[in-house]
């Protein structure tokens, strides 16, 4: 067990670490020596510089990444306030398993390994809106299943998840941690009507309510609105930090169930790539509180670490061109005037 107690959870967000700052100016020497005017690839000299620096190696590598997905279920389903029933939760991780799902397909061609964590799908967590989602052992099951999904030899990890009703409690875990109105969280998810996005803004309010007195700090915000996938998402996040691999965050979803650790430590997302902005509304405003420019805005809201995979094939690009270019030297081409 990673995570031995809520407290032992606070005392890691409490302690992160950086990266290695001499990593990082070695690959930057190396950047201004290739053939290209300094700064002309863009992202991707950032990108490489930031894989540098969480790798603690001048020349980064992906050999060996994993798409890491969580998925849950959700008592806030009762509100109806998704445009599916909760058992396709379920439905969908037997088609992750069978190889069907749109993330089979897109881990494949970004060379991940997938691996599916299902939690606890027949129980639902509590509904948030008249008490606490999960129990404290229930939240720090979740946050160990996140955290044991991570192996210390990835080059790089990305982020799913998979859980109906799982927008509503993302919205709720961003009003909670960052505050503005419920409104600017909520948006239609799998393709709910104006009537749902009103049902949604209403149970996330009364949700809000339920919560207001009790502590607003990581774990208990996570408890309370979040979900067992979402707190996984968070214990990956963490634990990948400890252990220096960088992260490609998904959608809204993903990217909420960090908001509650960035309230507590705004250095939390430094690890991270925001791998798009998903079409669903909140999304943006969500990367902008937690630091972060998307890769890609392809107009994606599928979840399920879809966005994270595409974002994938741009980061092995950076790294491609920083290992394999030539120098002005080896190339014999003059450098700038
Ligand atoms: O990643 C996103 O930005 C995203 C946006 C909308 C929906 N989803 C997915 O749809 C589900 C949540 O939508 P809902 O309507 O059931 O709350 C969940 O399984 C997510 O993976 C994901
Ligand atoms: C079919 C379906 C697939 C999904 N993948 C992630 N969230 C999803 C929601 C639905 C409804």
């Amino acid at each position: 067990m990673t995570f031995a107690s809520p407290a032992d959870f606070r005392a890691a967000l409490a302690d992160l670490r950086g990266p290695d700052q001499g990593a990082i100016a070695a690959a930057r020497a190396r950047q201004a020596e290739l053939t290209k005017p300094a700064g002309s690839l863009g992202r991707l000299e950032e990108i490489a510089l930031f894989l540098a620096g969480w790798q603690g190696t001048a020349r980064p590598r992906i050999a060996r990444a994993r798409a890491a997905i969580f998925a849950g279920n959700h008592g806030v389903t009762v509100h109806g306030v998704s445009a599916f029933p909760a058992s396709v939760t379920a439905q969908m991780v037997a088609n992750f398993e069978a190889g069907g799902a749109a993330i089979n397909a897109l881990s494949g061609a970004a060379g991940l390994e997938l691996v599916v964590t299902a939690l606890d799908l027949d129980k639902p967590t509590a509904d948030f809106t008249i008490g606490p989602a999960m129990t404290e052992a229930e939240c720090l099951a979740a946050l160990n299943a996140g955290a044991a999904a991570v192996a210390g030899d990835l080059d790089l990890l990305t982020i799913g998840e998979m859980g109906i009703g799982n927008s509503t409690a993302a919205a709720a875990l961003c009003l909670r941690s960052f505050g503005g109105a419920a409104a600017d969280w909520i948006g239609p998810g799998t393709g709910v009507d104006a009537e749902g996005i009103a049902r949604k803004t209403a149970v996330v309010e009364r949700a809000l309510a339920c919560h207001l007195d009790a502590p607003a700090d990581a774990f208990e915000t996570l408890r309370r609105v979040g979900g067992r996938e979402i707190a996984a998402i968070a214990g990956a996040v963490l634990q990948a930090r400890r252990l220096g691999i960088p992260v490609v965050l998904d959608g809204f979803i993903g990217s909420a169930a960090v908001a509650p650790l960035a309230a507590d430590n705004a250095a939390i997302a430094a690890h991270c790539i925001a791998g798009h902005v998903s079409a669903e509304p909140g999304h943006a405003r969500l990367l902008a509180r937690l630091g972060l420019e998307p890769l890609l805005a392809l107009g994606m809201r599928l979840g399920e670490g879809s966005g994270a995979a595409v974002a994938v094939g741009v980061i092995r690009a950076a790294l491609a061109a920083h290992d394999q270019m030539a120098t002005f030297a080896e190339a014999q081409v003059s450098g700038s005037l």
